[in-house]
């Protein structure tokens, strides 16, 4: 076939890549606060601070619908939950240090997976 652009991602694996850190993402203990979206009814403030919610429900469910374009779409959606849980916790919570659990796991992972 035609030589393909040398500069092009061979993004054939993406896919497989993404459903595998999920899993893993929604195995983890710390995983807890982030399964499903938070409930801006009960969690006071929440709507008004975080203008895009995203949790790993959400995530599954886009990549289910094939709403990803490659890893990195994937990618900005997981590191949103985490930057979000940043936003709104304090570090010194239990939710908050669950989301810096959470994004050095994943970080770790796909740098893994990845490299
Ligand atoms: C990310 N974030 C989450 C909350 C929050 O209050 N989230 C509710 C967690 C309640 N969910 C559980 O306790 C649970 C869920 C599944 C499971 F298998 C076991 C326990 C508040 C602020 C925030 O920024």
């Amino acid at each position: 076939c035609a030589k393909k652009v040398k500069l092009a991602k061979d993004d054939t694996n993406d896919l497989a890549t993404c459903r595998v850190l999920l899993a893993e993402l929604e195995g983890h203990q710390d995983a807890w606060p982030f399964l499903s979206p938070v409930n801006h009814k009960a969690v006071p403030g929440y709507r008004k601070v975080i203008k895009k919610p995203m949790d790993f429900s959400t995530i599954r469910e886009k990549l289910a619908n094939n709403r990803y374009l490659n890893l990195e779409t994937f990618i900005i959606d997981v590191n949103l939950v985490f930057d979000n849980c940043e936003k709104f916790n304090e570090d010194n919570s239990e939710i908050g240090r669950a989301g810096h659990n959470m994004r050095r796991f994943f970080d770790k992972r796909w740098t893994e997976l990845l490299r």
